[in-house]
């Protein structure tokens, strides 16, 4: 069954997420809709504080919304946690573990509430932390403890598998071990949620994707479709007045905005960089000018970020009424 057509296992609509009453309530989660199919990886992504957290709490079932619907795998997750949260693997960003307890006492005592889980060796082993198994949690660094939250995450066979900030403080080879695991799981069936700051992980990783910018889903669909969203750039110096002059450029095709002209240069945004970037030069091998520092870079999952972080606001928005 394709994922494009098969039922969604987590659905969210108009879902909302307030703290605190009164005066100083603060809404975190300010109306979202989305679906994850499955078998897919789902990536949350967003500035600091965007909601990514408390949202994922909501879809969890570890927190209630304030307005809204959440269903995963057709259930309430908060009202129907019994028939939820044992077909679910959760990786919260804090995990906490018994301190004096060794990695395998961890993982056995995890063992030892799930229904069909898989064996502690070969869940340490999938998380590569099989050498560090009679090491006390609080001599593990902080990159094994996350591994060793993740082994817990997955015991359970998970049919969906929520992990937040999953590698963060993991070196660049765990990190890359953790993603090869995420691939192995998506490979037998589960579906995932990830929330992470490292957008090469979402790339490598994600099917689809959301944006998050203060409560609201700002950007979503696949890495192909919101990176389309955002507009190439074209960067030069140059000495030509007419190619430093916004509205004679202004004429060039497939813009997406009025070019800019400064001091430290010309910055042209376009939908189309070969059309454009091909007019230009054209433009300046008539003029005989040269395009001094010429820097021609596509859309890129980065620059759509940054672009929703610049328009966003840093003053928190008032809890609706
Ligand atoms: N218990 C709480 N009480 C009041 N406000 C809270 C609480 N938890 C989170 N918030 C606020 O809600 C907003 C969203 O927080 P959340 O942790 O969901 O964001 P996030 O996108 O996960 O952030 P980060 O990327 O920094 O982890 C923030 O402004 C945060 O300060």
């Amino acid at each position: 069954m394709s994922t494009q057509t098969a039922t969604p296992v987590i659905s969210v609509h108009g879902a909302r997420r307030t703290y605190g009453t009164g005066a100083t309530a603060f809404e975190a989660v300010r109306g979202i809709d989305l679906e994850v199919r499955p078998g897919e990886l789902f990536a949350l992504l967003g500035t600091n504080g965007a909601g990514k957290t408390s949202l994922l709490e909501v879809i969890e079932g570890l927190a209630p919304t304030s307005a809204g619907t959440v269903k995963v795998l057709g259930h309430d997750p908060y009202r129907e946690r019994h028939r939820v949260r044992p077909r679910t693997g959760i990786m919260l960003q804090e995990a906490g573990f018994p301190a004096d307890l060794t990695a395998a006492e961890t993982a056995r005592m995890w063992h030892g509430t799930l229904g069909n889980p898989r064996p502690v060796e070969q869940c340490l082993a999938m998380v590569s932390l099989s050498h560090r198994a009679k090491v006390r949690v609080s001599s593990l660094s902080g990159g094994e403890r996350r591994r060793l939250d993740l082994a817990l995450a997955i015991m359970g066979r998970p049919e969906i598998l929520f992990l937040d900030e999953p590698t963060t403080g993991l070196d660049p080879q765990s990190r890359r071990s953790a993603w090869d695991l995420v691939r192995h799981l998506l490979g037998e069936g589960t579906t995932v949620v990830l929330t992470t700051h490292y957008l090469q992980e979402a790339e490598e990783l994600a099917d689809r994707l959301a944006i998050m910018h203060a409560g609201q889903v700002v950007r979503e669909g696949s890495i192909a479709d919101v990176v389309a969203a955002e507009p190439a750039r074209i960067r030069y110096q140059t000495a030509d007045a007419a190619l430093r002059d916004p509205v004679a450029l202004s004429a060039l095709p497939a813009l997406a905005g009025r070019p800019r002209s400064d001091a430290t240069g010309v910055e042209i945004e376009t939908t189309d960089l070969q059309a454009t970037l091909t007019a230009l030069l054209v433009r300046a091998q008539e003029a005989g000018a040269a395009l001094e520092h010429l820097d021609a870079s596509p859309a890129s999952l980065e620059r759509a970020f940054l672009a929703v972080a610049e328009a966003g606001t840093s003053t928190p928005v008032p809890a609706a009424a």
